[in-house]
């Protein structure tokens, strides 16, 4: 293995900058930053920067099928202990949400008001529901899609394939919900269902993570992801230990990233509209806008749904309880959060002050997606006149870093963007709950752990590039203040 050199295209000069070995590996290894391994440390311009330029000698056709995580590879959420801890608490705090938003305090902190029983938990209403509707998501899986699209190529050469019908699926949902209250379906009996369902979808994600650990014993090397397979066997379920598991060309982590969940939380919101509506005479403005607002949030997911090939928990995540309990329980019960509120506290909300939360949602929905269609655009064709005229980085992976642009304020425009419409939901719940302001705290702590992570495998894929474009970029998420 030779030396690489990297080049740095700065405005108004071109350099190169000599790099060590582990940058020849990363230029050998293509996108897949697991073939060189460096010491990583932070920096003035809070980058994380290398110090150790290689511990291993570099890829080798052996290597690629060696198991991707040695026993010394660092742990992440506080190993074992964290894992474990994380599992309890992560549904824990969905109850806690649940029974949060319908007590009459509405506390976050603090003990919720009455602790249910197992009668309140467990319904067998609710979990044919339950399957139901995982039924309904798999059969519009499986339809005839607009478009197949191949994910990023994966350790053996190999690149999957993935239907394109998420928002073909959303509105022939919609379709059948819409036949369905037409011929009576109580949809506003929803929200009284939450607690059980919440329950049921525990128990999937439970014993789905099970299977899909017994599933990773029988994958071959090549398909395991590069954490999740550290030999503990509590860490591995929570982190999950096959990058992409799949029967024939079912996918899981695919199906259940963007549908059961995804539709589900949009599904839950419009019943708790309904059932406001029953109580009330009519949906207040605030619901309306928070309906409106997750709505767009999950449409725009599903219209660009093959963005998502690209995200790290497709392309470096293992599927496990982690992300199977994220996407299946916690997005529906614990993101429909604020509508769940408004449900048990009507909040007044007067059309000057819903016209600047409009306009909020707006401005992040903005950043939002101009950072991320930026983006997807230039990582699919740098020359598209959309964005051919923005400053780069070049890498000695062969691929670019955009310096100026969206990408050019901050290393995480998009997080931004995401943060402020998270602001705009909370908004129209009044100020009065810390509650319904849940979302935004979880979410901000996401972000900010996720932008770490994502910081650490950019460092150790493109090097002293990356360094250059820390110090070019030098804030993460907020421009002045991180
Ligand atoms: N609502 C929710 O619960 C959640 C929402 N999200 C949202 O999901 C979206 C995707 O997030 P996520 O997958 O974390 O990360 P990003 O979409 O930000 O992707 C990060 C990757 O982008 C590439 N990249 C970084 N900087 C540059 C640059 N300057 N130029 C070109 N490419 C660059 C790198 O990959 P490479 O170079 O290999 O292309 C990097 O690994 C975000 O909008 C986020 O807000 C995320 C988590 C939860
Ligand atoms: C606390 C806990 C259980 C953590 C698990 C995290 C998951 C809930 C999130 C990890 C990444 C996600 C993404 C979305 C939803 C939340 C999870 C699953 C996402 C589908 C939301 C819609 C966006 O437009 C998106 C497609 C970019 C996004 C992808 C990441």
């Amino acid at each position: 293995m030779g030396r690489g050199r990297v080049r740095l295209k700065t405005p108004g000069q071109t350099g190169s900058l000599s790099a060590l070995s582990v940058l020849a590996g990363a230029a050998a290894a293509g996108p897949d930053p697991w073939h060189g391994r460096a010491r990583l440390l932070g920096n003035g311009a809070g980058c994380v920067s290398l110090t150790d330029y290689c511990e291993r000698p570099l890829s080798s056709g052996a290597e690629t099928m060696a198991p991707p995580q040695g026993p010394r590879a660092p742990l992440e959420f506080g190993g074992p202990m964290g894992a474990a801890a994380l599992m309890l608490l992560l549904p824990a705090t969905v109850f806690h949400l649940l029974l949060a938003a319908r007590s009459g305090p509405a506390r976050l902190l603090g003990p919720p008001a009455s602790l249910p029983g197992l009668g309140a938990l467990w319904n067998p209403r609710a979990l044919l529901l339950w399957l139901a509707w995982l039924g309904l998501q798999t059969a519009l899986y499986l339809l005839p899609a607009r478009k197949v699209a191949k994910g990023l190529e994966l350790k053996d050469k190999s690149r999957l394939r993935y239907p394109i019908n998420g928002f073909q699926a959303l509105v022939l949902t919609a379709l059948l919900v819409g036949l369905g209250m037409s011929a009576g379906l109580p949809l506003g009996a929803l929200p009284e269902m939450l607690l059980p369902l919440a329950f049921v979808a525990t128990l999937t994600a439970f014993i789905f993570s099970l299977f899909l650990y017994l599933k990773a014993q029988v994958a071959p090397v090549s398909a395991l992801a590069p954490g999740g397979n550290s030999g503990n066997p509590i860490y591995d379920f929570f982190l999950g230990r096959e990058l992409n598991p799949r029967i024939c060309s079912f996918d899981f982590k695919y199906f259940c990233e963007l549908r059961p969940g995804l539709i589900g939380w949009v599904l839950i919101n419009l019943a708790l509209l309904v059932k406001e509506a029953e109580l009330r005479g009519s949906p207040s403005l605030a619901m309306w806008l928070v309906n409106g607002f997750q709505l767009l949030y999950v449409g725009d997911a599903l219209w660009h749904e093959e963005a998502v090939l690209t995200t790290m928990d497709i392309t470096h995540d293992g599927f496990g309880f982690m992300l199977a309990f994220g996407d299946i329980a916690w997005v529906p019960f614990t993101y429909s959060l604020q509508a769940q509120f408004l449900l048990h506290h009507p909040q007044p909300l007067g059309l000057p002050m819903a016209a600047i939360i409009c306009l909020i949602n707006a401005i992040g929905y903005y950043i939002f997606r101009g950072a991320n269609s930026q983006k997807n655009t230039f990582r699919k064709n740098p020359s598209d006149p959309r964005v051919a005229g923005l400053e780069t980085i070049s890498t000695a992976t062969g691929r670019q870093l955009l310096v100026s642009g969206w990408w050019g304020m901050v290393r995480h425009p998009n997080y931004l963007g995401d943060l402020i419409m998270a602001l705009a939901w909370s908004l129209p719940c009044g100020v009065s709950h810390l509650l319904p302001y849940f979302y935004l705290l979880y979410f901000t702590a996401l972000l900010v752990h996720r932008e770490a992570r994502d910081e650490r495998q950019c460092l150790q894929k493109y090097g002293l590039a990356w360094q250059e474009y820390c110090r070019r970029v030098p804030y993460r998420i907020m421009p002045y203040i991180y």
